[in-house]
């Protein structure tokens, strides 16, 4: 298995709104998505993009927040946020290029994966394994958008 890109870093917040002001007002993000909601995940969901920063020597590809609020008490956020009122850092998303062949890789370490692949925020399938597996981070894993599938290093 080849790790890819980090495609975003979940972060649980109480009120998905106040959230937004936050980010926009308190640490200047220009580039934040309307929220929608994702039953199947039981979550209320946006994204801010972080730039990309290109120079002469290099390019840092920005990167993706995503800001989580449980839709309900059924939602696999609910327990993190009564542990975490204020909210946290709850997942990190990796993409990798086959769902399948990464699913099958996990399971072959012993790895704990949490429930079936689905298909997540960007459109792809994704599935996550269980922090006490993953050095205590929830881990996501999310096969790269096809018209994305090339990367370079
Ligand atoms: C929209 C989509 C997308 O990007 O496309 C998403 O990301 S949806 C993102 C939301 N969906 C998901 O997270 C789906 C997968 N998540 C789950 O299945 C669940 O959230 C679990 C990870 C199993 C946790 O569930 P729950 O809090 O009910 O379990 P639990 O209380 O038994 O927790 C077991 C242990 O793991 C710890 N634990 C729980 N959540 C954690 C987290 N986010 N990061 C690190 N550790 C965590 C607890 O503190 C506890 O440790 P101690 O025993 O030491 O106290
Ligand atoms: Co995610």
């Amino acid at each position: 298995m080849k790790l890819g890109r980090l495609n975003h870093i979940g972060i649980a917040v109480p009120d998905i709104d106040a959230a937004i002001a936050h980010y926009r007002d308190v640490l200047g993000a220009t580039d934040i998505t309307e929220p929608f909601d994702l039953p199947e995940q039981g979550v209320r969901v946006c994204f801010v993009n972080t730039p990309t920063q290109s120079g002469p020597n290099s390019e840092l590809h920005g990167t993706q927040l995503e800001l989580l609020a449980p839709l309900d008490e059924n939602s696999p956020v609910h327990g993190f946020m009564q542990k975490n009122p204020a909210g946290g850092q709850h997942h990190l998303c990796f993409e990798v290029e086959d769902i399948a062949e990464a699913r099958t890789y996990f399971e072959s370490l012993g790895k704990r994966i949490l429930g079936p692949t689905r298909i997540g925020a960007h459109g792809t399938p994704i599935f996550f394994l269980h922090p006490k597996d993953m050095l205590g981070q929830l881990t996501e894993i999310m096969e790269t958008p096809k018209e994305d599938a090339h990367w370079s290093n």
